[in-house]
Order: C-alpha cells, then sequence, then structure tokens
C-alpha cells in the first residue's frame, strides 16, 4: 500500500484507540534512564566525567557544566544503549567539554550529518555530537549521553524527541499508541521532531538569517 493510501485509503493502518489498543505500555524499554521513572537534577550540580564503554583504554570526556534541554530521542542516528527503543541526549557548551583520554580511538560516525557523531572505534558508544557548521541554530553546543558519566546530578530529561522515528529501527507502527502514553506517564511528552520552545529557536534562527525577523 502507498503512503496515501495508507493514510488516506480505505485500508487504514494507523491504529485507532480502542478498547484492543494498551493505553500505557510499561513493558517497553524506553531507556535504562527513565524506565524506572525520571530522575530530577541537582541545582548547583557543574559536570562530571563521560567514559565509553571499553574495559581498558577508555575514551574519557571532561563536562565542566550542567547540561540543559536533556531529552529522550528516538531517531536512528543517536546512539542507544542495548535493548533501548530511546537515546537520552543533552547539549552543554562546547567550550565546557574536553576529551582527557585515548581521543584516537574516536571516529566521526557521518560526517556529512549536522550533528558529527564522534563514536569509540573499539565500544562503539557516542562520546559527543559536535556541530561544525557555524550557521546551524545549535553551533556551540556540543550533545552528549549524560548516563555515561557516574555522577547524579545532571539535568533531567524533558520530553521525547523524534518518536515517530523509532518505526525506522523496527518498532512495529501498531505500538505508537502505548508507546507514546508511556511517555506520558513518565512526564516526558512525545514529539516527533523536537519539543516546540527548540523547534521555535531553530526557526527564529532561519528567520533572523533570511532577514524576515530583526536579528
Ligand atoms: N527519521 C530520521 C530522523 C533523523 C534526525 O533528523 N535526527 C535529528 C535528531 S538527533 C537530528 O537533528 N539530526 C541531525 C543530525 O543527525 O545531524 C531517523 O530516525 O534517522
Ligand atoms: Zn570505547
Ligand atoms: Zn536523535
Amino acid at each position: 500500500m502507498g503512503l496515501l493510501s495508507s493514510l488516506f485509503g480505505e485500508n487504514k493502518t494507523t491504529p485507532q484507540r480502542d478498547h484492543h489498543t494498551p493505553r500505557s505500555d510499561p513493558s517497553v524499554k524506553i531507556h535504562p534512564s527513565v524506565d524506572n521513572g525520571v530522575k530530577s537534577g541537582k541545582s548547583g550540580f557543574t559536570g562530571g566525567t563521560l567514559r565509553c564503554h571499553c574495559k581498558s583504554d577508555q575514551v574519557v570526556v571532561e563536562v565542566s557544566a550542567q547540561t540543559a534541554h536533556n531529552h529522550v530521542c528516538g531517531c536512528t542516528k543517536c546512539w542507544k544503549p542495548d535493548g533501548a527503543v530511546f537515546s537520552q541526549i543533552a547539549v552543554v557548551g562546547r567550550d565546557k567539554v574536553k576529551i582527557t583520554a585515548h581521543p584516537e580511538k574516536l571516529e566521526i560516525v557521518d560526517p556529512s550529518a549536522a550533528i558529527q557523531r564522534h563514536a569509540c572505534k573499539a565500544c562503539g558508544v557516542h562520546m559527543i555530537g559536535r556541530i561544525e557548521n557555524t550557521g546551524h541554530p545549535f553551533h556551540g553546543l556540543d550533545f552528549v549521553h549524560t548516563e555515561l558519566s557516574r555522577e547524579g546530578g545532571w539535568s533531567a530529561p524533558e520530553f521525547a524527541a523524534f518518536v515517530s522515528s523509532i518505526i525506522e529501527s523496527g518498532v512495529d507502527p501498531a505500538r505508537m499508541d502505548g508507546i507514546r502514553n508511556r511517555l506520558r506517564d513518565l512526564g516526558l511528552t512525545p514529539y516527533d521532531c523536537l519539543s516546540p520552545p527548540l523547534m521555535d529557536a531553530i526557526s527564529t534562527h532561519v528567520a533572523k538569517q533570511k532577514g524576515v525577523l530583526a536579528a
């Protein structure tokens, strides 16, 4: 069935909420950091140390500030721990991020992507996502997975991004209602791109670049 006929045709495949549809699917492994409830961040927290999953010669990244805009992401590009359907990812100023051990083990997963994800060649964990394009709305921010640190107190995930994209990793579309409701139960409002404040920030940046809004 084509895309349009699946959306508008008689054989509509999008599941409708009825008594067979679970309100929430607590069996889904969203991400280990949120599956037992979202932990709050600590005020006054000033950063910590991220380590890759290698048993020896770990890549180490020092982050010397609290993160912001932490969220879970369902896209296929962000690194996820084994068994998780979502990644957990936050941003921090790139001047607060330093690779302090084994930078030679890092490689950029996709140099053509807007976010250059530096992954450990040995264990596959993404240590930083960096934007080199100075015109990008998020230039100056690095993306980090704070679960790679032993410290507690990092900013808590606030929402779920790119939720529909989990289907691209093989999740059955029929489970989407249950998974979105599980995210809502956890306090992570599901969006199919980024959250409204972040989408507004991107469009504000683009509007200023185009000159339709005062810089
Ligand atoms: N549906 C796509 C979405 C990919 C996507 O756009 N990811 C977002 C969220 S991380 C992004 O900002 N990508 C920029 C990039 O990867 O460089 C997928 O799952 O692969
Ligand atoms: Zn590693
Ligand atoms: Zn992502």
